[in-house]
Protein backbone atom coordinates (compact mmCIF):
# COMPACT_ATOMS: atom_id res chain seq x y z
CA UNK A 1 0.00 0.00 0.00
CA UNK A 2 2.80 2.06 1.09
CA UNK A 3 4.78 1.18 -2.29
CA UNK A 4 1.77 1.98 -4.42
CA UNK A 5 0.96 5.48 -2.58
CA UNK A 6 4.47 6.33 -3.33
CA UNK A 7 4.32 5.73 -6.65
CA UNK A 8 1.72 7.20 -7.15
CA UNK A 9 3.14 10.43 -5.64
CA UNK A 10 6.08 10.62 -7.70
CA UNK A 11 4.26 10.55 -10.60
CA UNK A 12 1.91 13.11 -9.79
CA UNK A 13 4.99 15.31 -8.82
CA UNK A 14 6.45 14.40 -12.22
CA UNK A 15 2.86 15.98 -13.70
CA UNK A 16 3.39 18.93 -11.79
CA UNK A 17 6.88 19.79 -10.43
CA UNK A 18 8.78 17.87 -13.58
CA UNK A 19 11.47 15.99 -10.39
CA UNK A 20 10.28 15.13 -6.86
CA UNK A 21 11.40 16.18 -3.99
CA UNK A 22 14.44 15.02 -2.26
CA UNK A 23 12.67 14.00 0.76
CA UNK A 24 10.64 11.74 -1.64
CA UNK A 25 13.25 10.23 -2.79
CA UNK A 26 14.65 9.67 1.09
CA UNK A 27 11.29 7.84 1.70
CA UNK A 28 11.48 6.26 -1.48
CA UNK A 29 15.09 4.74 -0.89
CA UNK A 30 13.77 3.22 2.34
CA UNK A 31 10.74 1.56 1.62
CA UNK A 32 11.24 0.48 -1.87
CA UNK A 33 11.30 -3.39 -2.30
CA UNK A 34 14.13 -5.28 -2.34
CA UNK A 35 15.16 -5.65 -5.32
CA UNK A 36 14.62 -8.99 -7.40
CA UNK A 37 17.95 -10.02 -9.39
CA UNK A 38 17.16 -11.61 -12.37
CA UNK A 39 19.87 -13.66 -13.73
CA UNK A 40 19.00 -13.96 -17.26
CA UNK A 41 18.56 -10.25 -17.53
CA UNK A 42 20.62 -8.10 -19.55
CA UNK A 43 21.11 -4.41 -19.46
CA UNK A 44 20.49 -3.61 -22.87
CA UNK A 45 17.28 -5.75 -23.22
CA UNK A 46 14.12 -3.52 -23.18
CA UNK A 47 11.76 -3.04 -20.19
CA UNK A 48 8.92 -4.15 -22.43
CA UNK A 49 10.08 -7.35 -22.34
CA UNK A 50 9.91 -7.79 -18.48
CA UNK A 51 7.11 -8.69 -16.42
CA UNK A 52 4.63 -6.16 -16.47
CA UNK A 53 3.91 -4.90 -12.49
CA UNK A 54 0.56 -4.09 -11.03
CA UNK A 55 1.15 -0.85 -11.00
CA UNK A 56 2.14 0.44 -14.41
CA UNK A 57 5.54 2.25 -13.89
CA UNK A 58 7.00 4.99 -14.80
CA UNK A 59 9.97 5.32 -16.46
CA UNK A 60 11.78 6.61 -14.06
CA UNK A 61 10.55 3.49 -12.00
CA UNK A 62 11.73 1.29 -14.85
CA UNK A 63 14.95 2.44 -15.15
CA UNK A 64 15.14 2.21 -11.08
CA UNK A 65 14.30 -1.12 -12.02
CA UNK A 66 16.99 -2.24 -14.45
CA UNK A 67 19.90 -0.53 -12.39
CA UNK A 68 18.77 -2.86 -10.12
CA UNK A 69 18.64 -5.57 -12.08
CA UNK A 70 22.12 -5.86 -13.46
CA UNK A 71 23.98 -4.66 -10.13
CA UNK A 72 25.35 -7.91 -10.28
CA UNK A 73 26.72 -7.84 -14.00
CA UNK A 74 27.98 -4.55 -12.68
CA UNK A 75 27.85 -0.91 -12.33
CA UNK A 76 24.73 -0.01 -13.58
CA UNK A 77 24.37 2.93 -15.86
CA UNK A 78 21.72 5.51 -16.33
CA UNK A 79 19.62 4.83 -18.96
CA UNK A 80 19.55 7.59 -21.29
CA UNK A 81 16.68 9.57 -22.23
CA UNK A 82 15.94 11.48 -24.89
CA UNK A 83 15.03 14.74 -23.45
CA UNK A 84 14.03 16.28 -26.86
CA UNK A 85 10.79 13.65 -26.95
CA UNK A 86 9.39 15.95 -23.81
CA UNK A 87 10.25 12.96 -21.04
CA UNK A 88 11.65 13.81 -18.09
CA UNK A 89 15.53 14.00 -17.38
CA UNK A 90 15.97 10.27 -15.67
CA UNK A 91 18.02 9.91 -12.09
CA UNK A 92 18.43 7.30 -10.48
CA UNK A 93 19.35 6.47 -6.74
CA UNK A 94 20.38 2.80 -7.24
CA UNK A 95 22.62 3.25 -9.37
CA UNK A 96 24.38 5.46 -6.46
CA UNK A 97 23.53 2.65 -4.19
CA UNK A 98 24.89 -0.18 -6.08
CA UNK A 99 27.66 1.65 -6.80
CA UNK A 100 28.15 2.59 -2.83
CA UNK A 101 27.55 -0.85 -1.81
CA UNK A 102 30.01 -2.06 -4.32
CA UNK A 103 32.73 0.30 -3.60
CA UNK A 104 32.30 -0.48 0.31
CA UNK A 105 32.89 -4.11 -0.22
CA UNK A 106 36.01 -3.29 -2.10
CA UNK A 107 37.29 -0.90 0.40
CA UNK A 108 40.47 -2.33 2.50
CA UNK A 109 39.69 -3.43 6.21
CA UNK A 110 39.05 -0.12 8.32
CA UNK A 111 42.74 0.25 10.25
CA UNK A 112 41.80 -0.21 14.00
CA UNK A 113 42.45 1.56 15.85
CA UNK A 114 40.52 4.82 13.99
CA UNK A 115 42.99 7.01 12.73
CA UNK A 116 41.55 10.01 15.03
CA UNK A 117 41.20 7.58 18.01
CA UNK A 118 42.42 8.05 21.30
CA UNK A 119 44.24 4.65 21.41
CA UNK A 120 46.09 5.57 18.49
CA UNK A 121 46.89 9.43 20.24
CA UNK A 122 48.29 7.75 23.16
CA UNK A 123 50.35 5.10 21.57
CA UNK A 124 53.95 6.06 20.85
CA UNK A 125 54.61 5.99 16.84
CA UNK A 126 57.48 5.07 16.30
CA UNK A 127 57.26 6.19 12.76
CA UNK A 128 56.08 9.73 13.41
CA UNK A 129 58.87 11.61 15.21
CA UNK A 130 57.88 14.52 17.89
CA UNK A 131 59.11 17.23 16.75
CA UNK A 132 61.68 18.51 19.50
CA UNK A 133 59.63 20.94 22.03
CA UNK A 134 60.59 24.58 21.57
CA UNK A 135 63.29 26.41 22.77
CA UNK A 136 62.09 28.47 25.93
CA UNK A 137 63.98 30.97 26.48
CA UNK A 138 65.98 31.24 29.77
CA UNK A 139 63.83 34.07 31.90
CA UNK A 140 66.51 37.43 33.03
CA UNK A 141 66.90 37.81 36.37
CA UNK A 142 63.80 40.22 37.92
CA UNK A 143 64.50 43.78 37.05
CA UNK A 144 64.74 45.87 39.97
CA UNK A 145 62.81 48.21 40.62
CA UNK A 146 63.61 51.95 39.89
CA UNK A 147 62.33 53.23 43.24
CA UNK A 148 62.47 51.00 46.18
CA UNK A 149 60.15 51.32 48.78
CA UNK A 150 62.28 50.19 51.09
CA UNK A 151 65.88 51.77 51.97
CA UNK A 152 68.70 49.56 51.74
CA UNK A 153 69.25 48.09 55.26
CA UNK A 154 71.96 50.06 56.93
CA UNK A 155 74.60 48.54 58.75
CA UNK A 156 75.28 49.93 62.01
CA UNK A 157 77.97 48.98 64.84
CA UNK A 158 75.58 48.89 67.29
CA UNK A 159 72.89 46.55 65.65
CA UNK A 160 76.36 43.93 65.35
CA UNK A 161 76.11 41.70 68.09
CA UNK A 162 80.01 41.16 69.42
CA UNK A 163 81.34 37.90 68.24
CA UNK A 164 81.62 34.91 71.45
CA UNK A 165 85.02 34.96 72.46
CA UNK A 166 86.89 31.97 72.94
CA UNK A 167 86.74 32.31 76.72
CA UNK A 168 82.87 33.37 76.96
CA UNK A 169 81.13 31.26 74.43
CA UNK A 170 82.58 28.47 73.35
CA UNK A 171 83.90 26.30 76.17
CA UNK A 172 86.79 23.50 76.11
CA UNK A 173 84.69 20.82 77.19
CA UNK A 174 85.58 19.35 80.63
CA UNK A 175 85.80 15.78 81.64
CA UNK A 176 83.64 16.52 85.15
CA UNK A 177 80.25 15.74 85.85
CA UNK A 178 77.94 17.32 83.41
CA UNK A 179 75.16 19.80 84.30
CA UNK A 180 72.03 18.32 85.59
CA UNK A 181 73.94 14.76 85.87
CA UNK A 182 74.23 15.03 89.77
CA UNK A 183 73.04 13.54 92.56
CA UNK A 184 69.44 13.54 93.47
CA UNK A 185 68.22 16.94 94.67
CA UNK A 186 66.88 16.87 98.18
CA UNK A 187 68.20 13.28 98.96
CA UNK A 188 71.53 14.44 101.29
CA UNK A 189 74.20 12.45 101.65
CA UNK A 190 74.41 8.61 101.77
CA UNK A 191 73.71 7.35 105.25
CA UNK A 192 76.48 5.37 106.99
CA UNK A 193 77.31 1.75 106.26
CA UNK A 194 76.48 0.69 109.74
CA UNK A 195 78.93 -2.13 108.87
CA UNK A 196 76.18 -4.94 108.29
CA UNK A 197 77.47 -5.14 104.59
CA UNK A 198 80.12 -4.33 102.32
CA UNK A 199 79.70 -1.48 100.20
CA UNK A 200 78.91 -3.34 96.49
CA UNK A 201 77.73 0.05 94.55
CA UNK A 202 79.76 2.56 92.99
CA UNK A 203 78.21 5.95 92.77
CA UNK A 204 77.85 7.11 88.95
CA UNK A 205 75.38 10.45 89.30
CA UNK A 206 73.34 10.82 86.48
CA UNK A 207 69.81 12.19 86.11
CA UNK A 208 67.99 9.70 87.45
CA UNK A 209 70.09 8.92 90.35
CA UNK A 210 71.06 5.03 89.27
CA UNK A 211 74.08 4.11 90.41
CA UNK A 212 76.69 1.39 88.14
CA UNK A 213 76.09 -2.03 90.56
CA UNK A 214 79.07 -3.72 91.67
CA UNK A 215 79.55 -7.19 89.04
CA UNK A 216 77.16 -10.08 90.52
CA UNK A 217 74.65 -7.43 91.80
CA UNK A 218 72.32 -6.97 88.73
CA UNK A 219 68.68 -7.19 88.71
CA UNK A 220 68.89 -10.61 86.81
CA UNK A 221 71.33 -11.75 89.95
CA UNK A 222 69.25 -10.61 92.54
CA UNK A 223 66.22 -12.41 90.52
CA UNK A 224 68.42 -15.70 90.66
CA UNK A 225 69.03 -15.17 94.40
CA UNK A 226 65.65 -14.83 95.28
CA UNK A 227 64.70 -18.15 93.36
CA UNK A 228 67.57 -19.86 95.37
CA UNK A 229 66.64 -21.35 98.98
CA UNK A 230 68.73 -18.98 100.77
CA UNK A 231 66.87 -17.44 104.01
CA UNK A 232 66.65 -13.22 102.96
CA UNK A 233 64.17 -12.53 105.63
CA UNK A 234 66.37 -13.10 108.39
CA UNK A 235 64.25 -14.93 110.90
CA UNK A 236 62.83 -18.29 111.45
CA UNK A 237 58.92 -17.89 111.09
CA UNK A 238 56.75 -14.73 110.18
CA UNK A 239 56.73 -11.84 113.17
CA UNK A 240 54.20 -9.64 114.55
CA UNK A 241 56.18 -6.69 114.19
CA UNK A 242 55.48 -3.99 116.70
CA UNK A 243 56.83 -0.07 115.06
CA UNK A 244 59.13 -0.06 118.00
CA UNK A 245 60.47 -3.45 116.49
CA UNK A 246 60.74 -1.80 112.97
CA UNK A 247 62.18 1.11 114.59
CA UNK A 248 64.91 -0.66 116.26
CA UNK A 249 66.31 -2.46 113.00
CA UNK A 250 67.08 0.41 110.92
CA UNK A 251 70.55 -1.15 109.53
CA UNK A 252 72.65 -0.03 112.11
CA UNK A 253 74.76 -0.79 114.55
CA UNK A 254 75.07 -4.36 112.88
CA UNK A 255 70.99 -4.65 112.84
CA UNK A 256 69.13 -5.64 109.88
CA UNK A 257 67.54 -2.66 107.59
CA UNK A 258 64.14 -3.75 108.37
CA UNK A 259 61.13 -1.52 106.39
CA UNK A 260 57.18 -1.47 106.18
CA UNK A 261 55.03 -1.76 103.05
CA UNK A 262 50.85 -1.43 103.77
CA UNK A 263 51.75 -2.97 106.81
CA UNK A 264 54.35 -5.76 105.74
CA UNK A 265 57.63 -5.41 106.98
CA UNK A 266 60.61 -6.60 104.41
CA UNK A 267 64.07 -6.98 104.91
CA UNK A 268 66.15 -4.57 103.31
CA UNK A 269 69.54 -6.04 103.76
CA UNK A 270 70.19 -8.46 101.39
CA UNK A 271 69.12 -6.36 98.58
CA UNK A 272 71.26 -3.52 99.29
CA UNK A 273 74.13 -4.66 97.21
CA UNK A 274 71.20 -4.69 94.17
CA UNK A 275 69.28 -1.27 95.05
CA UNK A 276 69.91 0.63 91.41
CA UNK A 277 69.22 3.99 93.12
CA UNK A 278 72.33 2.41 95.47
CA UNK A 279 72.78 1.34 98.81
CA UNK A 280 72.13 5.00 100.77
CA UNK A 281 68.32 5.61 98.96
CA UNK A 282 67.90 2.82 99.91
CA UNK A 283 68.64 2.68 103.52
CA UNK A 284 66.43 6.29 103.84
CA UNK A 285 63.68 3.40 103.91
CA UNK A 286 65.40 1.78 106.94
CA UNK A 287 63.61 1.40 110.54
CA UNK A 288 59.77 2.75 109.18
CA UNK A 289 57.66 3.16 106.36
CA UNK A 290 58.95 3.25 103.53
CA UNK A 291 56.22 3.32 101.16
CA UNK A 292 55.95 7.14 100.38
CA UNK A 293 59.86 7.48 100.00
CA UNK A 294 59.46 4.26 97.17
CA UNK A 295 56.19 5.70 95.89
CA UNK A 296 57.85 9.41 95.24
CA UNK A 297 61.06 7.75 93.31
CA UNK A 298 59.23 5.08 90.89
CA UNK A 299 55.72 3.88 91.90
CA UNK A 300 56.08 1.58 88.51
CA UNK A 301 58.36 -0.90 90.59
CA UNK A 302 56.40 -3.80 91.89
CA UNK A 303 57.99 -3.90 95.68
CA UNK A 304 56.22 -7.26 97.12
CA UNK A 305 57.84 -8.91 93.85
CA UNK A 306 61.19 -7.29 94.03
CA UNK A 307 61.31 -8.54 97.98
CA UNK A 308 58.94 -11.39 98.21
CA UNK A 309 61.76 -13.50 99.84
CA UNK A 310 62.35 -10.72 102.40
CA UNK A 311 59.35 -10.68 104.27
CA UNK A 312 59.69 -10.16 107.72
CA UNK A 313 56.35 -10.26 109.14
CA UNK A 314 53.04 -7.84 110.22
CA UNK A 315 52.87 -5.14 111.48
CA UNK A 316 50.72 -5.00 114.71
CA UNK A 317 50.31 -2.06 117.04
CA UNK A 318 52.02 -2.89 120.96
CA UNK A 319 48.57 -4.07 122.15
CA UNK A 320 47.87 -6.95 119.78
CA UNK A 321 52.06 -7.77 120.15
CA UNK A 322 51.46 -8.41 124.09
CA UNK A 323 50.87 -11.91 124.82
CA UNK A 324 48.18 -12.89 126.75
CA UNK A 325 47.73 -14.07 129.77
CA UNK A 326 44.38 -14.93 130.66
CA UNK A 327 41.18 -15.84 128.93
CA UNK A 328 40.00 -13.11 130.54
CA UNK A 329 42.52 -10.70 128.71
CA UNK A 330 41.84 -12.69 125.52
CA UNK A 331 38.12 -11.39 125.64
C1 LIG B 1 62.49 -0.62 99.56
C2 LIG B 1 62.31 -1.15 98.41
C3 LIG B 1 62.89 -0.67 97.09
C4 LIG B 1 63.02 -1.40 96.03
C5 LIG B 1 62.60 -2.85 95.90
C6 LIG B 1 63.60 -0.59 95.01
C7 LIG B 1 63.86 -1.00 93.72
C8 LIG B 1 64.37 -0.20 92.75
C9 LIG B 1 64.49 -0.58 91.38
C10 LIG B 1 64.07 -1.90 90.79
C11 LIG B 1 65.01 0.43 90.72
C12 LIG B 1 65.30 0.49 89.22
C13 LIG B 1 64.09 1.16 88.61
C14 LIG B 1 64.25 1.29 87.15
O1 LIG B 1 65.27 0.94 86.55
O2 LIG B 1 63.27 1.79 86.53
C15 LIG B 1 65.26 1.46 91.66
C16 LIG B 1 65.83 2.66 91.31
C17 LIG B 1 65.96 3.66 92.24
N1 LIG B 1 65.51 3.66 93.50
FE1 LIG B 1 64.72 2.16 94.50
N2 LIG B 1 63.85 0.65 95.49
C18 LIG B 1 63.40 0.63 96.75
C19 LIG B 1 63.41 1.69 97.61
C20 LIG B 1 63.95 2.91 97.33
C21 LIG B 1 63.96 4.00 98.22
C22 LIG B 1 63.37 3.98 99.64
C23 LIG B 1 64.55 5.03 97.57
C24 LIG B 1 64.81 6.43 98.02
C25 LIG B 1 64.43 6.95 99.13
C26 LIG B 1 64.90 4.56 96.26
C27 LIG B 1 65.55 5.31 95.30
C28 LIG B 1 65.83 4.88 94.06
C29 LIG B 1 66.48 5.69 93.06
C30 LIG B 1 66.97 7.11 93.25
C31 LIG B 1 66.57 4.91 91.92
C32 LIG B 1 67.23 5.28 90.58
C33 LIG B 1 66.34 6.11 89.79
C34 LIG B 1 65.35 5.32 89.04
O3 LIG B 1 65.61 4.20 88.63
O4 LIG B 1 64.23 5.85 88.84
N3 LIG B 1 64.51 3.29 96.14
N4 LIG B 1 64.85 1.05 92.88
Amino acid sequence: MLVAFSLLAISLSFLFFKRPPSTWLAYLRQNAPPPTIDTEHKPSQPTANREAPAVEPSDNQTSRRASRGSSSEGTPKVAPKDSANGAVPTFTLAAHESSDEDDEDNLPPPSFPALNSAQRASAPSPTIAMPPPPKVAPMAPPARPASSLMPPPTLKASNLRALPTPTQGLRVPTTGPLPNRGPVPNRGPPASNGGLMPTATVKTPNSRGKVLLSPGHSPLDWANLQRSEKNLAGVPSLLRVTPAMLKENNGRKGKPAWSSYEGKVYNLTPYLPFHPGGEGELRRAAGKDGRKLFMEVHPWVNWDNMLGECLVGIMVTEEQARPTSTLEDMD
